[in-house]
């Protein structure tokens, strides 16, 4: 019966006046307008952030919607106390109301539904002090508070399975309970709060933070058999640890000469070929600048034990690939300076600027276990391949103490750093229209992989093998390396993107690439590194993280931060989401094939354009990103 629940609506409906873009004023039934998802005939899930809600919310809208779990009401500009009758919804699990001029005190009532796992109420006008009864919610993981007028001390709440606590910017006072210390302090920042990871508390001895209450005074007060226990464990303690570090420092020292590798490069080795490393002069010292021909040679020397220069085999050449002919040669590229842009599975990439100006990327390949033969026929094939999306390898070397990749080098870095690098200022968000393109781009590029035959794979779909032209068109790269190293090669470190029917490395399907893509688009809709903590801690993967999100009917509180400000293309971000889902499935057979996968992206980023250039009177969009949590 869902009388009582329309009913409850309609009140609501008239609150959002004629924004009837969210609100479709023809449906009939409520659960068909959107920002409504029911369930078995009850509505579970009211959703209107953002769409200019004012005023205060009436009494009487949510003593009928009893099923609610999830209410989400954020970036309004609603005022006044939270409606009595709120109360009713017992079953509520994730309550958003940050970005609104809520004003009062936390009501009591609040206490009582006790299923509350996710609360944010950040970003309003709340007084008074904080409750402990945020310590009767058995489930709770989530508690917002920032950016109020919160006064007072923070209660020294237990709140066990709390992992994301924000209370900064109130008017808070006192020391932070020990429950608490190990957060970041940009949880606490704004206040008068002192004690771990602030500052000190006034007062307090300088062997140790005060431990949650909030009276230092007391604490002062220890013993002289405490202090002289204290000051003689102290210099017990520094001895140990000088005692350890004199050994590691020993112990560095032996290894120092053996390794392989970029740190272990020494004066000596750089010079080798006669070649000033470029960072010399610029840093006067070493770090991760030098020349690609000192990085072979060091190489060389360590294995060997011998100096003998990579370029000494007078016959070994650059194989170029393609019709741009020979641009450069091997000694030319023996010369460039080479700065690491990291350690891969099958080895080091390098951005390597050559004399005459050109940049390039090479990646030199570790445990080659292949034949030579076997090498040139495999790496000719990944040197055919020929599309727009991805990143051409321009040429080849091969020795038998080197293996070099040539590829253009892709100034604005991968896809993997541009999502989880730096979020500081003069980072632009990564807005809905990039991260669609860059969808479509990557699917085309493995669409052509997988269209060159059906033993072709790409075999290490990923973030960091996504790269970014200038104008942010994705780029793929690493197609067909899998193939080419060994066993001890074989990337663990794809893992969270590996399709769980895979146990070999190099034999991976293309249905296990869509799996690996699917990965990859939920990285991008929600901003989260499969390998992220918060999933680890869990223990789950981003897949099933995401499914369980879906199932608990607040799906669009998965995507990125960032992404929330698009209000107008939620429906094709459900789309992608639904789409990502559905190719990281667990049985190959339930996942489409990657044509399928480029057609509907290519839909859902037309029809996104569509809605851009609609007029939307009615989305509200200003509201700074901060408050959108
Ligand atoms: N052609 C290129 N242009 C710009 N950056 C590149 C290029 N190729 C690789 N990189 C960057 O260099 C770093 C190391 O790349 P590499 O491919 O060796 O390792 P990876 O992608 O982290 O792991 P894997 O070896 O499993 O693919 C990555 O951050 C990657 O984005």
């Amino acid at each position: 019966d869902l009388s009582a629940d329309r009913a409850a609506l309609l009140d609501l409906r008239q609150l959002l006046g004629g924004r009837t873009r969210l609100w479709n004023a023809t449906a009939t039934s409520p659960c068909n307008w959107a920002g409504v998802t029911c369930e078995q005939g009850r509505v579970v899930a009211l959703r209107l952030p953002g769409v200019a809600l004012s005023g205060e919310l009436p009494t009487g809208i949510f003593g009928n919607l009893t099923q609610l779990r999830t209410l989400s009401l954020r970036l309004n500009a609603l005022t006044g106390q939270l409606p009595s009758d709120l109360a009713s919804c017992t079953g509520l699990r994730n309550l958003y109301l940050h970005g609104n001029l809520f004003s009062g005190e936390i009501p009591e009532f609040l206490f009582g539904m006790k299923d509350l796992v996710r609360i944010n109420l950040a970003n309003n006008n709340f007084t008074g002090e904080i409750s402990i009864g945020f310590d009767k919610f058995p489930r709770l993981k989530t508690l917002y508070l920032e950016n109020n007028r919160l006064s007072g001390s923070i209660p020294s709440l237990k709140v066990p399975k709390v992992i994301q606590f924000n209370v900064s910017n109130n008017m808070l006072n006192g020391s932070i309970p020990e429950r608490f210390q190990r957060l970041d302090s940009s949880s606490f920042l704004g206040n008068s709060l002192c004690g771990k990871p602030l500052e000190g508390c006034a007062g307090e001895t300088a062997n140790g933070p005060s431990t949650g209450g909030v009276e230092p005074k007391k604490k002062n007060k220890l013993s002289g058999g405490a202090i002289a226990g204290i000051v003689i464990g102290s210099v017990v303690g520094l001895i140990f640890i000088l005692l350890i570090l004199f050994f590691l420092c020993q112990k560095k020292g032996n290894k120092k000469s053996r390794s392989i590798g970029i740190a272990s490069i020494k004066h000596e080795e750089l010079q080798i070929l006669g070649e000033k490393p470029a960072g010399e002069v610029e840093n006067g010292g070493y770090e991760n600048r030098f020349s690609v021909a000192a990085a072979a040679a060091a190489t060389t020397v360590n294995r060997k034990g011998e100096a003998a220069a990579a370029s000494n085999g007078g016959a070994k050449k650059l194989v170029f690939f393609g019709n741009g002919g020979r641009v450069f040669d091997l000694e030319d590229l023996l010369r460039a300076s080479a700065e690491v842009l990291g350690k891969g599975t099958f080895g080091t990439a390098y951005k390597a600027g050559l004399e005459m100006g050109t940049v390039v990327a090479v990646k030199r390949l570790k445990d080659v276990a292949i034949s030579e033969k076997e090498f040139r026929e495999k790496i000719e094939g990944v040197g055919s391949m020929d599309h727009e999306n991805l990143v051409p390898l321009r040429a080849y070397y091969y020795s038998s103490d080197e293996k070099l990749l040539v590829y253009d080098y892709m100034v604005m870095g991968s896809l993997s750093a541009l999502l989880h690098g730096s979020k500081g200022a003069g980072r632009s968000p990564l807005n809905w229209e990039t991260r669609s393109s860059i969808a479509l781009g990557a699917a085309r590029g493995v669409e052509y992989l997988h269209s060159q035959g059906p033993n072709i794979s790409h075999g290490n779909i990923k973030s960091s093998n996504i790269l970014l032209t200038e104008s942010y068109e994705a780029r793929v790269s690493d197609f067909g390396l899998v193939h080419l190293v060994g066993p001890s090669s074989t990337p663990n470190r794809v893992a969270g993107y590996r399709a769980p029917e895979v146990t070999d490395a190099r034999k991976v399907s293309q249905k296990a690439d869509v799996y690996s893509f699917g990965v990859l688009l939920l990285e991008l809709l929600t901003g989260k590194a499969p390998t992220h903590a918060l999933l680890n801690d869990e223990g789950v993967d981003l897949p099933r993280w995401v499914q369980s999100i879906v199932r608990e009917e607040w799906t669009s509180e998965v995507f990125d931060l960032e992404l929330l400000r698009y209000q107008n293309v939620e429906e094709e971000m459900v789309q992608l989401l639904q789409l990502a889902i559905d190719c990281a499935a667990q049985h190959p057979d339930n996942r489409p094939s990657m044509p399928e996968v480029t057609r509907q992206i290519e839909e859902l980023c037309r029809s996104s354009r569509r809605e851009e250039h609609d007029p939307q009177p009615e989305v509200v969009n200003d509201v700074d990103d901060n408050s959108s949590r």
